[in-house]
């Protein structure tokens, strides 16, 4: 499976107030420029079973309450480290607010990172930081240098989030190939 266009692609998110399954919406819309048909399921609603169904797992989370895991993802936390997944390629983003929430900035995409890790898979598609004006997040590589995965932030810049979305899935898709290959 090197060509994302045969793959089966799922995009997992969860959401208190419909901002992560937006941009999943958006996401689902760049990959279709590319020919890439997405399954958008809600955390609330997926078992391990189906998402072991898929080859490239896309998972979005948004952080709340100081650094705090969306609830459904919350809940989701056994499921998820009991899920199988040697062999699959996921890719990460989170919603935050920079600027509100500094010192926690898309920490929950850094949790659930370490987690998806555990569960065996190859994670794709690390973000510059480039842009951003934070203290602290839980999403960054040791050099500081990159998100493991897509940040975005509605609260501060939204005006920022359509090229964000643009630019990161050209990279997954090639990312994604490379991967395959490898
Ligand atoms: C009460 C509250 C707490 C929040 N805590 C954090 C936080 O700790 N870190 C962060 O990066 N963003 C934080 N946010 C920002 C949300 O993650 C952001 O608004 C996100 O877009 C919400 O996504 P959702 O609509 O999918 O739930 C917080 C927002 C609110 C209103």
């Amino acid at each position: 499976m090197s060509d994302l266009t045969e793959a089966n692609v799922g995009l997992i998110f969860g959401t208190d107030t419909g901002n992560t399954e937006e941009i999943g919406d958006k996401i689902s819309t760049a990959l279709a420029s590319f020919g890439v048909s997405v399954e958008m399921i809600n955390v609330s609603e997926t078992s391990p079973e189906e998402i072991e169904a898929f080859d490239f797992i896309i998972m979005g989370i948004p952080t709340w309450d100081f650094g705090g895991i969306q609830e459904d993802w919350e809940e989701f936390e056994e499921q998820i480290l009991a899920t199988q997944l040697q062999g699959k390629t996921v890719a990460l983003y989170g919603l935050g607010d920079q600027r509100g929430y500094g010192f926690y900035f898309l920490d929950a995409m850094g949790w659930l990172n370490e987690r998806v890790l555990k569960a065996g898979a190859r994670v794709i598609g690390a973000w510059p930081t480039e842009g951003y004006d934070f203290d602290e997040s839980l999403a960054l590589n040791a050099e500081r240098t990159h998100f493991c995965g897509l940040g975005i932030d509605e609260d501060q810049q939204f005006e920022l989030t359509d090229e964000r979305v643009e630019q990161w899935v050209a990279q997954i898709v090639t990312e994604f190939a490379e991967a395959s290959a490898a």
